[in-house]
Parts: structure tokens; C-alpha cells; sequence
């Protein structure tokens, strides 16, 4: 049962096509279970099987092309495969962007895009970003607060792609970088109104107040990252609140301020989304009512940029003592555990190499030098009298196929999870990965009479596993 707050009951009614009965009732339902999975790594490990041989799912998700339904909601925690980044646990309205994305792909240049991530953590929407880059792309995956940052961190070293850069700015520090963004994602923070089925601490946290603030602070968001827009580049924005002041206010106020087009997305009327207007500017934008479909409040827009603006660069104080300082690599390259990909280079960070777009080298000399960077790529290992692997390596998608491997069963691969060493006296000294379903877990090392689990230390698994969970 769903106590709505006293306040947020009034403003029901003033919602744009909203049925308010329908509304109350549907928050008196539990909210649904969705997950998406992960495009290239089921392709890769698991092309034989169907995700019901190994999830619980129900239905697809109308909006996402991997988005499916979940008949109940497993623990994840004791599920190895959300450890190999296998799928992400995200509300089904917010796997929209990914329908977004497909329409952006459409009508990209075909030269390298770089993309934001402006309010990133923990990185659901990264995620759908990163799945519809071309090897040559960026995705910059931005948040300020630190501890989000590094939850952020980990989700996307699960989700293995190298086309990656983690900031931790301001919206204004982007001003000032010289190229501009091809595509702008600003998932703003918000009251969290439409979260109130899923989550009932928002009801308690939830004030018309915050509503308030929450808008001041968008609409700051947008017009600050607005000049960061490449001409003809889109800006998605997205909360999960319903009120109007979070929503289309901030939408009106960007087109009042900066003369963006709101863009109209052609969606089958079957989905239950509300397609609405501004109510300034008359501007098409997106509502999602949990009483019209399976998922979750949420609200989007897409806006261009139009052709003849410029990207507003704005003159920097450049850093001079670097805290990110970064070199490409011509040597050591890990060959034996990833295919030789033209697009894709080694550059070294203190002792680490990491993986990176090699068409994006200079953005990231421009970034280091106006932006707080906390990583660039995708972390290979490092070279000290041999090559170590890192773990984020285990969990990358252009893995090889044909490394050695140690598969594990469910049991096996939690006590993996825990820091355990597998009993598996008979391998012959070496890297193995650790795999559970073909889907690797992280790395392994075989001495000869003992082996060394490699999973990160800070990633290990706490969770007390239940008596008798194990059939
Ligand atoms: C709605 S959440 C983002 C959820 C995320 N996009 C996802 O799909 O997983 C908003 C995020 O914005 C962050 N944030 C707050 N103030 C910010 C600011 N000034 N600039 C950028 N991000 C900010 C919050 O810490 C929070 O992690």
C-alpha cells in the first residue's frame, strides 16, 4: 500500500492527460520487475540459449529492444550473471532512451560522435548510450557526487565497453571544450515523484518544495550544457517526477532561453505513452503514467540544436599541474586476450593500460586539460615483469572467445564472488577466466599447487548466501 504525500494527492488532478483514479489505483499495485540485458555479451556467450533459460522473464518490453519483463524479482545479489554484467536492472519506462537512441542512430553523421552523460550515476542510461556507439564513438559519463561516481564506476566496468570517459564536473566545465557534443543525455536529478510505487522512501523525502528546487536546478542544468551542443546535436532530457515545473517548464525554458526544436518521436499508440505538449511553447514531449503501461513515472523531450547555432565555447582557465595524465601506448599490447581492432588504442595511466577509441586520443588531451577526469577506457591491466590482467578485462566485449577458461555452477561461482579459490588443483600454471554460463566472472591464477582468485577485493561479495539456498 502507497501513501501518497498529503500534498502531491492536490496536484494529481492538475497533471497533463492524466485519469486520476486510474493513477491512485495503480500505485496501490506493486511495481514491476524489468531488466535489460546485455546486447553483445548474450550474442557472444549465450547465442544457443533464450533469456528464459536463464531468467525468469515474461514479456518484452515494448520500447527496448532487450528490455524484458521479470515474472518475479530474483535475488540479484546472488545471481553470478548480474556480476558479468549480463544484464542491468532498470525500470522499464526509463529503457525508453533506448527507442530515443535508435531514432538518433538513424540521422547521426557518420563521423566519430561524442556523447554526455551529464547526470550519470549509477549509470542505467549509460549503459543504453554505450550499446548504440560505434567503436569509433565517446561516451563521457559524467556525476558529481562522489560516492554515486564510484558505483557508476562499477556498473560500467560490468558493462565492458572501452568507448568510456568518467568526469566529475559541473555542467559549466563542459563549456569550455573546443568540439561539442553530437548528443547530450541530461537525466536531471528530481523530486522522484514517479518513483513513489517503486521506492516508499520518496514519499517520505518528497516535499512541493523540493519540487521547487529540483526545477531551479534543471533548468540551470540544461541552458548550462546547452552551449556544449554540437549544431544539429540532440539533447535528450528526462526525469522520473510528474510535475509540470520539473518537466515541461524546463523544457519551455530551454527553448525560451537557447531556441531549441523539440523534436517529435513517432510512437505506436498501443504503448500508452502520453504524447503532450508545453504548455509555452506548445513543444511535443513524453509522459509516462504507470496506470497506461508497466513501468514507472517518467517524463522526456528531445531537443535540437539548430543548424545555424554554434557551439559556445567558452575560454578556460586550463590546468596546469595535470591531475589525469595519460600517454598512448605503442608496446605491450595485450594481445593474446583481445582481437587486433583498428579502432581501438592503448593508452597508459601511472602504471595501468587502458583501452580507448583511438579516434577520440585528442579529445581526451582537451578534456584532461579543462575537465576533472576520474578514467579514460577501459582498464586492460598492467605490465610489471609479466602482464597482469585487470578485472575489468574479464568483463570486456571483445574479449576473445577461445581464452582458457574454469566454468563454474552457481555455488561455485558465489563462492567466487567471495573471494574463495575454486578447488580446481589439475589446471596447469596460468590465467584462466572464471565463468559461469560461458558468461566470464573475473580472472583466476593457477601456480601449480594453489590458485589465486583475482576478483577485486573491494568488489567482493559480503552477502551471507542463505541455509539451504542451494537445491
Ligand atoms: C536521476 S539520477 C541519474 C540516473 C542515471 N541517469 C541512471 O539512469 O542510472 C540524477 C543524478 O544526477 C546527479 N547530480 C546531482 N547534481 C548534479 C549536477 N549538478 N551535475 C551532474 N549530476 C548531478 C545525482 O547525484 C544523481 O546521481
Amino acid at each position: 500500500m502507497t501513501n501518497l504525500p498529503e500534498d502531491f494527492l492536490k496536484l494529481i488532478p492538475t497533471l497533463p492527460d492524466v485519469n486520476v483514479q486510474a493513477f491512485l489505483d495503480a500505485h496501490q499495485q506493486p511495481a514491476p520487475v524489468s531488466i535489460r540485458l546485455h546486447p553483445v555479451k548474450w550474442k557472444k556467450w549465450a547465442s544457443d540459449k533464450r533469456p528464459e533459460d536463464l531468467l525468469p522473464v515474461s514479456s518484452p518490453v515494448p520500447w527496448a529492444q532487450h528490455g524484458f519483463y521479470l515474472r518475479e524479482r530474483p535475488s540479484f545479489m546472488f545471481d553470478p550473471l548480474f556480476y558479468a554484467g549480463a544484464y542491468y536492472v532498470q525500470e522499464a519506462s526509463s529503457m525508453f532512451v533506448d527507442f530515443v537512441m535508435k531514432k538518433w542512430t538513424v540521422q547521426r553523421r557518420s563521423t566519430p560522435a561524442l556523447l554526455l552523460d551529464l547526470c550519470a550515476a549509477p549509470g542505467g542510461k549509460s549503459t543504453i548510450l554505450l550499446d548504440h556507439l560505434q567503436p569509433d564513438d565517446l561516451l563521457v559519463s559524467n556525476e558529481t557526487i562522489p560516492q554515486r561516481l564510484q558505483i557508476l564506476q562499477e556498473n560500467l566496468i560490468r558493462w565492458g565497453y572501452p568507448q568510456i570517459v568518467l568526469t566529475q564536473a559541473e555542467a559549466h566545465y563542459f563549456q569550455s571544450l573546443p568540439m561539442g557534443f553530437d548528443l547530450i543525455l541530461v537525466d536531471a536529478p528530481c523530486s522522484g515523484s514517479g518513483m513513489f510505487r517503486k521506492d516508499r522512501q520518496m514519499c517520505r523525502l518528497w516535499t512541493s518544495g523540493s519540487v521547487w528546487a529540483c526545477s531551479k536546478k534543471q533548468q540551470h542544468l540544461v541552458t548550462d550544457i546547452w552551449p556544449a551542443l554540437k549544431p544539429g546535436g540532440w539533447l535528450i532530457y528526462s526525469t522520473c517526477s510528474f510535475s509540470v515545473e520539473e518537466d515541461e517548464q524546463v523544457v519551455d525554458t530551454l527553448i525560451t532561453q537557447a531556441q531549441a526544436e523539440a523534436l517529435h518521436l513517432q510512437i505506436p499508440d498501443g504503448w500508452g505513452i502520453v504524447q503532450t505538449v508545453t504548455p509555452q511553447h506548445r513543444a511535443p514531449v513524453y509522459r509516462f503514467y504507470p496506470d497506461r503501461l508497466e513501468g514507472e513515472g517518467f517524463f522526456l523531450a528531445v531537443l535540437r540544436k539548430p543548424d545555424h547555432q554554434t557551439i559556445q565555447s567558452r575560454s578556460a582557465f586550463l590546468k596546469k599541474q595535470q591531475i589525469f595524465e595519460f600517454e598512448e601506448l605503442k608496446t605491450h599490447w595485450p594481445e593474446a586476450y583481445l582481437p587486433k581492432d583498428a579502432h581501438v588504442g592503448l593508452i597508459r595511466h601511472r602504471e595501468q593500460a587502458y583501452l580507448f577509441p583511438a579516434a577520440h586520443t585528442h579529445t581526451l588531451h582537451e578534456l584532461a586539460r579543462r575537465v576533472p577526469l576520474r578514467q579514460a577506457g577501459l582498464c586492460v591491466g598492467k605490465f610489471n615483469k609479466e602482464w597482469i590482467p585487470d578485472h575489468a578485462l574479464s568483463l570486456q566485449i571483445g574479449l576473445r572467445e577461445n581464452l582458457p577458461a574454469l566454468e563454474l555452477d552457481r555455488e561455485q561461482a558465489l563462492r567466487y564472488l567471495q573471494k574463495h579459490s575454486p578447488d580446481a588443483n589439475q589446471l596447469t600454471p596460468g590465467w584462466y577466466l572464471v565463468t559461469y554460463h560461458r558468461f566470464p566472472l573475473g580472472w583466476i591464477k593457477s601456480i601449480g599447487h594453489r590458485i589465486n582468485n583475482y576478483y577485486p577485493a573491494a568488489w567482493k561479495m559480503n552477502r551471507t548466501i542463505p541455509e539451504n539456498f542451494f537445491p
